[in-house]
């Protein structure tokens, strides 16, 4: 589903900001990804999105190079970057239908999601209005909802969380499980631990651009006995 093989990224040549990592994510599994600030996670996943190319090694998304088939890979997925960042002089409901488009979603499917995310995230009284009009948290809901429209057999998530109030953070948390159920993957970074540890199949942690541990939050823990906060502040304490 999704397979990282020996990537590298460097923004200057001083240092690596993301250093030869590999990384296998199978179908119908949710995976979290930590890492303390500057770590590399919205590298990693920028280079995973194609939105900036590797200096070495491979992103395999769905079956498809990223950099060699870029538009036929960007269609197995979809992203919801960290920074809610969208037009926001169009309305709610002509940004989805915008989405809708480029991902083919036939009319009946896209009345029937629209429906199903915004009035689960409580922004469909909204949608007719322009989206300089909506908080944050709107419109983070709305990129949410955008993202869920096309049923992505990849669903990408930067810092999903952040911002979202206890309610919308437990819907989407329930949306995220209900995809992966139902054959979709889901690949998220965060810095709520206690989150990434009940929800994920699978914890990536990343410190100073390598990958440092990928496996179950059980196996993990069952290393050193330790919990998941104490593990993660001792692998990436600065020595
Ligand atoms: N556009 C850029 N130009 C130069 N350096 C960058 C750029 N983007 C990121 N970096 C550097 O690359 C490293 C990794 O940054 P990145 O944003 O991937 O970390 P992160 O794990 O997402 O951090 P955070 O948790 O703070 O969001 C950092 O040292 C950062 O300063």
């Amino acid at each position: 589903m999704l397979t990282l093989k020996n990537v590298s990224k460097s923004y200057d040549k001083s240092k690596k900001a993301v250093d030869n990592i590999s990384l296998e994510i199978n179908k119908g599994e949710i995976v979290g990804f930590i890492g303390p600030n500057g770590a590399g996670k919205t590298t990693t996943i920028k280079m995973i999105t194609g939105m900036i190319s590797p200096d070495e090694g491979s992103v395999i998304v769905n079956g498809l190079d990223i950099t060699k088939n870029p538009v036929e890979a960007k269609k197995s997925f979809t992203f919801v970057p960290d920074h809610p960042a969208i037009f926001d002089s169009i309305k709610g409901i002509d940004y989805l239908n915008f989405i809708a488009d480029m991902y083919d979603v036939s009319i009946n499917d896209r009345k029937e999601r629209i429906e199903k995310f915004t009035k689960t995230f409580q922004i469909y009284d909204a949608l007719t209005k322009t989206i300089n009009s909506y908080s944050h948290g709107m419109r983070q809901k709305l990129l949410i909802s955008a993202a869920l429209l096309p049923n992505p057999k990849l669903f990408i998530l930067d810092e999903p969380l952040v911002g979202l109030d206890p309610h919308s953070a437990k819907i989407l948390k329930d949306l995220m499980k209900e995809h992966c159920k139902s054959g979709g993957t889901v690949f998220f970074s965060s810095h709520l631990l206690e989150v990434v540890e009940n929800l994920c199949d699978k914890v990536a942690i990343i410190h100073k651009g390598s990958l440092i541990a990928y496996d179950t939050a059980e196996n993990i823990k069952n290393k050193s006995n330790s919990t998941l906060e104490e593990i993660f502040l001792e692998m990436t304490k600065d020595e």
